[in-house]
C-alpha cells in the first residue's frame, strides 16, 4: 500500500490553521470592502487575466471578487493539499475510494480504444479496463444500432416507438438530463421517457401513454436492488403481461433489457444476461452516464453521436491531467468555488443555465456536487473542520430571473452564480438567441456592478420624480452589487461541448474534495432513510392495531404512520 503523502489513510480535514488557509483568510481580511467595479476599473486586462479556455469550453471568472494574489494563494492551497498527485492516483486506477476499497473510474469509460501504448491500457485488480470498457461499448452500439434501424422490433413485429428508462439516481439524472440536452440529435422516431419515483403517479403517468407492443424498458441499476426501480420494474412487466395482447413470459425478452453490475439480479428478474449491459464497481452512481447506464442515451442519439459525447469528455480529462494549476479549466471552477465557500461565506451555488435543454442541468449537479460532497468526515475519519459543499440549485434562464432572481440581486446572502451558455443555437428561429444572451450576460453583469444610490437618484431625478418620492424610494431601488459569477460558454450544445461540460464539473468536485480532504466517491449519507423506510413499510402494511404495531417511534413518526395505514387499509378492504 502507498505510504505517499496522498495515500487517503494519510488525509486529514483542510484545516483552518494550515499556513494556506491563514495567508487566504488574511487576505480575504485586507481586500473584502474593494468593489468588484473597483477591480475592472483598475484593471482593463481583467478579462483577459481570468478567463480560461479547454475542450471546447471557455470560463470566465473574472466577476468574481479575486486578484491574481487571491489565485495565486489558492494554487499555494491546491499544492499544499496534494491535488496533483491525488489527480494522478484516481486517473491511474488507485483505490481512492476507501471507505468502499474501489477505484474511481469514470475517466476510463471515455478513453479512446486501442490506448496509445500498452503503458496507456489500465489493468485494475487484474481486469483489463479498457479492453471491458471497449467491449461493451461494442455491445451498446450494436444493440442501439438494431434497435434505431428497426432489427429489433417488439414481440409481434412492430418496431420500438418508446423507450423507457427506469431508474433513480445516478441511474436516471444522467440520461434523462443528457437525452433532454441533446434532443434536437435524437431519432425522430424514438420518444424518451424517464421513471424513477416510487410514487406511483411517475410510472402511471408514462404507461398511460405508451403502446406494450412497441415500447422498450432499459432497467437501469447498478445494484439492482434499489426499491424505488424493483418496484417500478415489477410493475412494468406486470403491466406488459397484462396489456399487451397474446404476450407470454417469453415475449418480455423482446421489451426489457438491463443495465447493472449484478448479474444475479438481473437473471433473478427474469431478464436473460444476453440483454443485460454490464459495468463495474469502479463507476460511481453519479458519475455512470458514459458507461451502460448511457444506453437510453446512445439509443436516442445513435452511437456515433454517444461516442462525440465520451470524446467531448475525454478532452476535458486530458486537459484537467495534464494542464498546469494555473491553466486548469476544472482546478481554476474548484478553487474559485473554495473561496467562495471557505473564505468569502457563500453557503449555496446557484446553477443558471441560459439554455432550455440544459433544464435538468441543476437537478444533475445537485446530485453530482452534493453527494459527493456532502460530507462532514475526512478521509482520515476526524471531523472536517471548514465548511464542504455548497448547496446546489437553479434553473434556466431566463426564467429565474422572474421568480428567485429578487434574491440573487437583493436578498441578505451572497449567492455566487454559475451561468452557462452556448453561442449558436440549434433552432432558426430569428431574435431569440441575441436576446437570451443579452439576458445572461446583462445578469452577470447586473450582480457583478450593482446600481449606486448616486445613479438611482439621477434617474429619478432625470424622470422628474418629487424628492420626498425619491427619498422613500431611493433604499429600495438600490443595488448592492458585487455578486460574484462564473459564465461557461460553448459554441453550441454538441454531444461533444455537453461531454466537456459535465467532466469540467466531476473534476471540480473532485479537486474540491482533495482540498477539504474528504471521500467524493462513497455516500453513506443516503443509508438511514432507506433502512428506516423498510421498517416502516413493512408497519403499513401489517394489520396490527396501530399502537402495538407501531409503538417503536417518536410520537410524531407514530402519528403520521397511524393516519397513513388508516386510509391504505381502508382502500385495501375496499380493493378486496
Ligand atoms: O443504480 P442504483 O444501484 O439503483 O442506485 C441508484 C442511486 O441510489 C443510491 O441511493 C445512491 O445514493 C445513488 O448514488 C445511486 O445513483
Amino acid at each position: 500500500m502507498s505510504t505517499t503523502p496522498y495515500s487517503a489513510q494519510h488525509i486529514s480535514s483542510l484545516k483552518a490553521d494550515t499556513p494556506s488557509f491563514l495567508a487566504l483568510q488574511e487576505h480575504y481580511a485586507a481586500t473584502k470592502n474593494i468593489p468588484l467595479r473597483a477591480l475592472f476599473d483598475g484593471d482593463p486586462d481583467r478579462f483577459a487575466s481570468f478567463t480560461v479556455e479547454a475542450a471546447g469550453l471557455f470560463l470566465d471568472y473574472a466577476k468574481n471578487t479575486l486578484t491574481s494574489e487571491t489565485m495565486s494563494l489558492l494554487f499555494n492551497l491546491a499544492r499544499e493539499r496534494h491535488v496533483e498527485a491525488r489527480r494522478e492516483a484516481m486517473f491511474v486506477g488507485e483505490k481512492i475510494n476507501t471507505t468502499e476499497h474501489r477505484a474511481v473510474l469514470h475517466t476510463a469509460l471515455r478513453t479512446p480504444w486501442p490506448p496509445s501504448s500498452a503503458a496507456a491500457a489500465l489493468v485494475v485488480d487484474g481486469q483489463q479496463v479498457n479492453a471491458d470498457v471497449h467491449a461493451v461499448l461494442e455491445q451498446i452500439a450494436t444493440f442501439t444500432e438494431s434497435v434505431r434501424s428497426e432489427k429489433w422490433r417488439g414481440y409481434n413485429g412492430k418496431p420500438i416507438t418508446d423507450i423507457v428508462n427506469i431508474g433513480i439516481g445516478g441511474s436516471d439524472l444522467g440520461p434523462k438530463m443528457v437525452c433532454q440536452a441533446l434532443r434536437p440529435f435524437q431519432h425522430a422516431r424514438l420518444t424518451m421517457h424517464f421513471v424513477s419515483n416510487v410514487d406511483g403517479h411517475d410510472i402511471d403517468a408514462v404507461l398511460s401513454k405508451i403502446d406494450p407492443a412497441t415500447t422498450l424498458f432499459v432497467i437501469a441499476s447498478k445494484t439492482f436492488t434499489t426499491m424505488e426501480t424493483m418496484m417500478n420494474a415489477h410493475s412494468a412487466r406486470q403491466w406488459f403481461l397484462t396489456q399487451a395482447e397474446t404476450a407470454t413470459e417469453t415475449d418480455l425478452a423482446h421489451h426489457f433489457v438491463a443495465v447493472s453490475t449484478n448479474t444475479e439480479g438481473v437473471k433473478a428478474f427474469g431478464i436473460d444476461p444476453q440483454n443485460m449491459f454490464p459495468f463495474w464497481d469502479w463507476v460511481g452512481g453519479r458519475y455512470s452516464v458514459w458507461s451502460s447506464i448511457g444506453l437510453s442515451v446512445a439509443l436516442a442519439i445513435g452511437f456515433e453521436r454517444f461516442s462525440e459525447f465520451l470524446a467531448g469528455a475525454h478532452a476535458m480529462d486530458s486537459h484537467f491531467r495534464s494542464a498546469p494549476l494555473e491553466q486548469n479549466m476544472p482546478a481554476i471552477l474548484a478553487l474559485v468555488g473554495v473561496w467562495q465557500r471557505n473564505f468569502c461565506g457563500s453557503a449555496s451555488l446557484s446553477i443558471a443555465p441560459y439554455h432550455q435543454d440544459l433544464g435538468n442541468f441543476p437537478s444533475y449537479l445537485q446530485q453530482l456536487e452534493m453527494e459527493s460532497n456532502g460530507k462532514r468526515t475526512a478521509l482520515d475519519g476526524s471531523p472536517v473542520e471548514v465548511n464542504t459543499c455548497p448547496v446546489i440549485w437553479g434553473n434556466v434562464g431566463t426564467n429565474g430571473q422572474h421568480a428567485y432572481f429578487q434574491l440573487l440581486h437583493q436578498g441578505t446572502d451572497i449567492t455566487p452564480v454559475d451561468f452557462i451558455a452556448a453561442l449558436a443555437p440549434e433552432h432558426r428561429l430569428p431574435g431569440h438567441q441575441a436576446a437570451l444572451l443579452a439576458n445572461c450576460f446583462a445578469q452577470s453583469e447586473a450582480f457583478m456592478r450593482g446600481k449606486s444610490a448616486d445613479e438611482v437618484r439621477a434617474e429619478m431625478q432625470t424622470k422628474g420624480m418629487p424628492e420626498d418620492q425619491i427619498t422613500a424610494l431611493l433604499p429600495h431601488r438600490t443595488f448592492p452589487g458585487n455578486r460574484p459569477s462564473n459564465t461557461i460558454l460553448m459554441q453550441k450544445l454538441t454531444p461533444a461541448a455537453l461531454g466537456a461540460l459535465i467532466a469540467l464539473y466531476e473534476h471540480k468536485v473532485f479537486v474540491q474534495g482533495v482540498i477539504w480532504g474528504i471521500n467524493s466517491f462513497d455516500q453513506w449519507g443516503v443509508e438511514l432513510g432507506k433502512v428506516m423506510a423498510t421498517h416502516i413499510l413493512d408497519e403499513l402494511n401489517t394489520n396490527a392495531t396501530c399502537d402495538s404495531s407501531v409503538g417503536k417511534h417518536d410520537s410524531s413518526t407514530n402519528g403520521l404512520i397511524n393516519r397513513a395505514r388508516a386510509v391504505l387499509m381502508a382502500a385495501k378492504s375496499d380493493a378486496a
